[in-house]
């Protein structure tokens, strides 16, 4: 086991038992972590749950504690349960490689696309890969012939920061009116300067 600093690392972790109103979870560590039950009926035997650890082992803090603790066991927070790479109650803002190269593949074999909405919160930084991946999949295609329409003013915005609006086919603030424009359907805009 490799002892780096643990405060704060998120764990995935097992629940193996459960007795009165505790919660006993394996994280795959020498102690298991024990915390009170938030659901009888959704935090089951066997169940998977995420966990925000702060310490493997409470030895250190049992030789000062004020409060009653045991050293045979980890610290943490219980997060919520795990699902699927989706945890309830948490926000997903982003999404992981897997989906990156799943939406990539679609996309490679698309002669046609349009993409409104960004894949994530891509104005923060470290959840703008997937959106970054899917761009540089629509610029490859884009490349090859297929025809590229980038609509919505967030997604146009992903353009602007990848500095890619010269490298799809189309690029709009219009998410809703470029729809409609597919549609065929009059834009009262483009009629009133198109009969100027
Ligand atoms: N998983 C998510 N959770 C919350 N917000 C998200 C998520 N994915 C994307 N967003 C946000 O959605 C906004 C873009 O959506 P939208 O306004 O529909 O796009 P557009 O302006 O291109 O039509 C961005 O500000 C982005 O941060
Ligand atoms: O990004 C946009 O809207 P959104 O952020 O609500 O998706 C567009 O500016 C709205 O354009 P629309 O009027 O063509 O739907």
């Amino acid at each position: 086991m490799q002892l780096a600093d643990f405060k704060g690392r998120l764990v995935l972790g097992e629940i193996y038992h459960r007795h009165a109103d505790d919660l006993y979870i394996d994280i795959g560590l020498k102690f298991p972590m024990i915390c009170k039950i938030p659901d009888r009926k959704k935090y089951v035997i066997g169940a998977t749950v995420l966990i925000k650890l702060f310490n493997p082992e409470l030895s250190e803090p049992f030789l000062g504690a004020k409060k009653e603790i045991t050293i045979l066991e980890a610290d943490g927070q219980l997060l919520g349960l795990y699902d699927r790479g989706v945890v309830e109650g948490i926000k997903g803002l982003d999404v992981g490689l897997e989906t990156t190269k799943q939406f990539s593949e679609v996309v490679r074999r698309a002669k046609t696309i349009v993409w409104n909405r960004p894949m994530e919160v891509f104005e923060v930084e470290n959840f703008a890969n997937g959106t970054k991946g899917l761009m540089d999949a629509v610029v490859d295609v884009t490349k090859t012939g297929a025809t590229t329409i980038i609509g919505g003013g967030d997604t146009a915005t992903c353009c602007v920061k990848y500095d890619t609006e010269d490298k799809v086919s189309h690029v709009s603030t219009g998410c809703g009116t470029s729809l409609e424009l597919v549609e065929s359907r009059i834009l009262p805009g483009v009629d009133t300067l198109t009969s100027v």
